[in-house]
């Protein structure tokens, strides 16, 4: 059980909130599917009271991330206004039409909405006025009251999107507030009007730096050792280790040590979290002390028992070195995103309680592992199926970085046709098909009134494939369209939004790029790329968006024979 076990179809759950006891409407994708089920709405069940930390969702895991779309309908709360967005439709959409007739992706009807608790958020493109209308009649007809909602005038402005007139931004009480510091440090600052789209220049700490060189030379030299010629590398199996190490040094840098092992036992929570997501929900299973039970909550309390006793001697050894810390700002000599937060202070010079920094720690692994660990995988994919962008992209990085020395960090900025790459390899799978944003207040979207506690889903997948973004061609694999820039390549500039959007957007995005970027230069230095017979090309949504066959590929040694038949398999390099 723990972390994974919801049903949403690989919808992140919802940035901040918790499940509350609230009123609650998907209003989202209104596939023909949806609105059906809309109409035929189920027996209420009670919300959990009070979510229990750990239980959270699938991109984070903290105890204020919690319910999930695809479970809504078995949920909600007596007289909840419901509009339920079933897991099968956002799972059809994603994993048979998104990618299989494209074309059928244009027929579905999908509302984007950010920023409800900020001034300056954004609508994106209600398709088809007629769905949503309906979606609303279905709901007041099913609770028996007029329509709170009144879609008079559905957002038809340019592209579709409008801003949203919201309540002013107030952040959460106290780990919120805590919190920023370390945000600051990873990722772009909460946008006061529009958030910023393009990456930052990447900011990291050495140790980081350190990481993510390694990593991709350990690579290198594993398979070059293998002087046969050909090596058939499971990408997607491959590149967790690259992530986990990358995240983990970035996380606890000088306790690098101690935090891998708490790291370690997360890995294995997460793999139960994923099996547990793949079986039949049975509603309060979790709470059975069966084997596998008995052993996450086993883990679960290593793990926070590690955190707690890291946290601890790093926080003595911060105090030791306060003056070290004076000197060198607020950051001290820890600069690691635990230092961080350890040297947090609020406006009135509070630290972060150990509980918060306890879930951000965890919440880096989680929302950082496997969504950094899918980039990699369709980065390296593509390239394998489009020759002709890998012999750009290696031409650059030859020409940037030279033949046998590693990416450095004056480097990576000039490696523009790998970003695109990078760029259009996030728009056609981006890791987190969707994500969700909950209405603090009763909000105004256009003329559409928006109740408090309404739950829409940004159908970030679905935006990204839009033909009336992205051109004809919005199937296709062409990383130019991304010459000019994210915000110039589709007509919209917030057509593109992987790491989602506003106040609540990743805060791992430069941290992600700056890794995918060093990874995948090193292999071009070193590898041509073919994709294996044996791929068979199937993404599919389980949390995130993965190969559901893996990701066979062959890396051939730039200085061997061309292709022979004797190709090794990963097995062999571990
Ligand atoms: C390719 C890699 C990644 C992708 C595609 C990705 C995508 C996302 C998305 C879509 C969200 C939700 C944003 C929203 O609702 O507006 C998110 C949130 C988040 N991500 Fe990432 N992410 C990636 C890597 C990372 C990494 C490496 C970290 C580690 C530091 C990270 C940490 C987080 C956190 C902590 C949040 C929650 C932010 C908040 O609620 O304030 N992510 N990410």
């Amino acid at each position: 059980e723990g972390a994974g076990r919801r049903r949403h179809g690989g919808v992140p759950a919802p940035a901040r909130g918790g499940a509350g006891d609230g009123r609650a409407v998907v209003a989202a994708a209104a596939a023909g599917g949806a609105l059906r089920a809309a109409g035929r709405a189920r027996p209420a069940v009670p919300l959990p009271r009070r979510l229990r930390p750990g239980d959270g969702g699938t991109h984070g895991g903290g105890h204020r991330q919690a319910h999930v779309a695809g479970h809504l309908p078995q949920r909600a709360a007596p007289g909840a206004r419901l509009l339920p967005l079933l897991e099968e439709d956002l799972r059809y959409a994603c994993m048979r039409r998104v990618f299989l007739p494209f074309s059928r992706c244009q027929q579905l009807t999908f509302s984007a909405i950010n920023g409800w608790s900020s001034n300056g958020g954004w609508v994106l493109s209600w398709r088809r006025r007629a769905d949503v209308l309906d979606m609303v009649r279905a709901d007041a007809a099913a609770h028996g009251g007029g329509p709170r909602a009144r879609p008079r005038d559905l957002p038809h402005a340019r592209g579709g999107v409008r801003p949203l007139r919201g309540a002013p931004h107030r952040p959460a009480a106290r780990g919120r507030r805590a919190r920023q510091p370390a945000r600051r440090q990873v990722g772009p600052p909460p946008p006061r009007s529009r958030p910023r789209l393009l990456p930052r220049q990447p900011q990291r700490t050495d140790e980081t730096h350190t990481a993510l060189s390694l990593w991709p030379a350990r690579l290198g030299q594993c398979a070059a050792s293998d002087t046969a010629g050909e090596v058939e590398v499971d990408v997607a199996e491959w590149f967790q280790a690259v992530a986990e190490e990358a995240i983990t040094r970035a996380t606890f840098g000088r306790s690098y040590a101690s935090g891998r092992v708490v790291f370690r036992m997360q890995g294995r929570l997460m793999a139960f979290a994923s099996e547990a997501f793949r079986k039949v929900l049975v509603p309060g299973y979790r709470f059975l002390p069966t084997k596998k039970n008995r052993m996450s909550w086993g883990l679960d309390r290593e793990i926070r028992r590690g955190l707690v006793q890291l946290i601890g001697r790093r926080s003595d050894a911060a105090e030791d070195h306060e003056a070290e810390i004076k000197e060198k700002g607020n950051s001290g000599g820890f600069r690691d995103l635990l230092g961080l937060m350890i040297n947090a202070r609020d406006k009135k010079s509070q630290a972060m309680p150990v509980e918060d920094m306890v879930e951000e720690c965890k919440t880096f692994f989680f929302a950082g592992k496997q969504t950094t660990t899918n980039l990699l995988t369709w980065a390296t994919v593509l390239l394998a199926m489009h020759p002709e962008w890998q012999d750009r992209a290696r031409q650059e990085v030859l020409a940037v970085c030279g033949l046998g020395e590693l990416p450095a960090k004056e480097h990576l900025h000039k490696l523009k046709t790998l970003g695109m790459i990078l760029n259009e390899t996030l728009r056609l799978y981006p890791p987190a098909v969707a994500t969700i944003r909950r209405a603090k207040v009763d909000v105004t979207l256009g003329d559409l009134a928006i109740p408090r506690d309404t739950e829409l889903l940004i159908p970030i997948m679905a935006i990204h494939h839009d033909a009336r973004f992205w051109g004809p061609d919005a199937a296709q694999f062409n990383p130019g369209r991304f010459a000019g820039g994210a915000a110039r390549a589709a007509t919209h500039p917030l057509a593109f939004i992987p790491f989602g959007l506003g106040s609540r957007m990743c805060v791992g995005q430069n941290l992600a790029l700056l890794e995918a970027k060093l990874t995948v230069a090193v292999l071009l230095q070193r590898f041509e790329l073919r994709p294996s017979p044996k791929y068979v090309h199937a993404p599919t949504v389980l949390m995130l968006l993965h190969p559901q066959y893996g990701a066979p590929v062959i890396f051939r040694p730039l200085s061997s024979p061309p292709p022979s038949a004797s190709v090794h398999t990963s097995d062999e390099l571990s």
